[in-house]
């Protein structure tokens, strides 16, 4: 797919997105997405990384887990995203990180090497064009000993979880979103997952692009994963 349609995709449904989640996840997405976040290592006073942050929930996360200390930046190639999750940040009181949103594509992000103490990616490693690319550049911009967690939607291995999850998206979630003009943009979901590299799989790219430490955690029954990566301190790299 293009990236062009996947921006426009995401674009338009930036007014709908964070509820039609919550809807349809009944709200447990909040819950894998704090799962992320301890994953991530992200300490307070830190730099941290949120890749494709959409509406900005693990951003916003983040920023609360880093501190008034640490700063987030937040990149995402949807204008209709950042724009949504630029509003959404008001109103939080507590000390938040710095959040920087930033219009990038994060196949080529405008960060120096070796910029990062940790990451986080959410629903964005299936999303993306290039795979392997990501990964390599998700390694170029994390300092040695840095850490980024990576959760997304997966193809679970129980059969009957799998029929279980297309018949979900396809009967529920297709239908809902198609009542709201929206029936294209989430009848993508169950194709993307079957291009969707496998847990193992993504281990194994992970290795590619760099990183020695790699490890894809299945959660939601194996529907949802992380995949953790750690980039070694190796001086050889
Ligand atoms: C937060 C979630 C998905 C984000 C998301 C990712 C995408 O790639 C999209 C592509 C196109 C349109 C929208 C999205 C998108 O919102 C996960 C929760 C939302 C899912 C749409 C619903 C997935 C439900 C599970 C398959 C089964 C959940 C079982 C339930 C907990 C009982
Ligand atoms: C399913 S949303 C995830 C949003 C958020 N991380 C969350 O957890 O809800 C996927 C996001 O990835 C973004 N995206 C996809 N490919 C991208 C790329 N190459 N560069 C930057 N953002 C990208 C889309 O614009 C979209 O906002």
């Amino acid at each position: 797919m293009k990236k062009e349609r996947i921006q426009a995709i995401f674009n338009r449904i930036a007014p709908v997105y964070d509820r039609m989640n919550d809807q349809f996840s009944w709200g447990q997405h909040r819950i894998w997405k704090k799962m992320a976040i301890a994953w991530s290592q992200a300490q307070p006073g830190q730099t941290g990384l949120d890749l494709c942050c959409g509406s900005g929930d693990l951003a916003l996360l983040l920023a609360q887990r880093l501190g008034r200390e640490g700063q987030v930046f937040a990149v995402d190639f949807s204008c209709d995203q950042l724009a949504h999750a630029q509003r959404r940040e008001k109103p939080f009181t507590f000390p938040l990180a710095a959040i920087n949103w930033v219009e990038a594509d994060a196949l080529h992000l405008p960060f120096a090497d070796q910029t990062f103490d940790c990451a986080t990616m959410g629903y964005g490693l299936r999303n993306v064009i290039d795979i392997p690319s990501s990964l390599e550049e998700l390694h170029r911009v994390l300092k040695p000993g840095a850490t980024a967690a990576i959760l997304d939607m997966n193809r679970p291995n129980d059969p009957w979880l799998r029929r279980f999850q297309q018949w979900y998206l396809d009967s529920l979630v297709v239908p809902t979103a198609e009542r709201l003009g929206f029936k294209e943009e989430y009848a993508y979901i169950n194709p993307s997952l079957d291009q969707f590299p496998s847990g193992c799989q993504q281990v194994a790219l992970a290795r590619a692009a760099g990183f020695r430490r790699a490890s894809h955690y299945p959660i939601a029954g194996g529907m949802m994963g992380v995949l953790v990566v750690t980039k070694t301190v190796n001086t050889q790299q």
